[in-house]
């Protein structure tokens, strides 16, 4: 298992976000990561990077490396850095101005998986929103991580660029044998490509199979259907 919940906990001070996961996540698996807004998923996210620490109970995380996609970041059309640049950033060279071969390589591996190779060279905040996604996606591929997680890296694409991006880390994951945590409202969208899915709601998390998926998803969208025809 590459994550591992037993009787795990989340609270801000006296408000109880989450509570009583028991969760499960082999290796190697493509989850779609749902819930409505506030849910506690992000929450969730961060005790898996080590960034929220509010946190009780047991959570094991046998991951090497973390690639982590937040949602909302905002480029500007000033922001300076090339593509190339910008995916290299997460070395940490310090001091240093110049890669290793290694890093030139790795970086180099990322924008191709990516399909950015002929873009390196063009500035970040002047690339579409779509070429600005899979750059973030690149940047989070540079140290090769063996969990990704990538939040609403859907959300501000147009349709076909969505399938596109999804098509692109389905194949990597696969090929890599990475675990993918997929956080998205588009259920969906996701449904075809994932192998199950980490349901947020009411304060538990519920765990399902990919055949689970798609029934969940015909549930909700009849739902939402019913919903909009009652709102007429
Ligand atoms: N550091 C914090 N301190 C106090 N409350 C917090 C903190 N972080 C999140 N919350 C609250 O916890 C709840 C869950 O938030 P979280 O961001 O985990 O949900 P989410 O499922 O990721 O939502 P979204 O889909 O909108 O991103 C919200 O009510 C939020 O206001």
């Amino acid at each position: 298992m590459i994550i591992k919940t037993k009787n795990f906990r989340v609270s801000y001070g006296d408000k109880t976000i989450l509570s009583h996961i028991n969760i499960e996540v082999p290796a190697g698996q493509f989850l779609a990561v749902l819930g409505e807004n506030g849910a506690g998923k992000t929450s969730f996210i961060k005790a898996l990077t080590g960034e929220n620490n509010q946190t009780q109970g047991l959570l094991t995380v046998n991951a090497k490396q973390i690639g982590y996609v937040p949602q909302f970041r905002d480029i500007s059309r000033d922001y300076p850095l090339s593509i190339t640049e910008f995916v290299g950033l997460n070395f940490n060279q310090g001091s240093r101005l110049w890669f290793t071969k290694t890093e030139k390589s790795a970086v180099e591996q990322a924008l191709k998986r990516m399909d950015l190779t002929t873009l390196g060279n063009q500035r970040l905040g002047l690339v579409s929103g779509g070429q600005k996604q899979r750059a973030f996606v690149a940047q989070a591929l540079v140290k090769n991580p063996d969990l990704l997680i990538l939040d609403e890296s859907t959300a501000s694409l147009d349709h076909e660029h969505k399938v596109q991006l999804l098509e692109n880390v389905r194949h990597l994951q696969r090929e890599k044998n990475m675990t993918v945590l997929f956080i998205t409202h588009e259920i969906k969208l996701v449904a075809d490509f994932a192998d199950g899915y980490l349901l947020f709601e009411n304060g538990q998390v519920k765990q399902g199979s990919s055949d689970e998926l798609q029934t969940l998803t015909t549930d909700l969208t009849t739902r939402h259907s019913e919903d909009e025809v009652r709102n007429v």
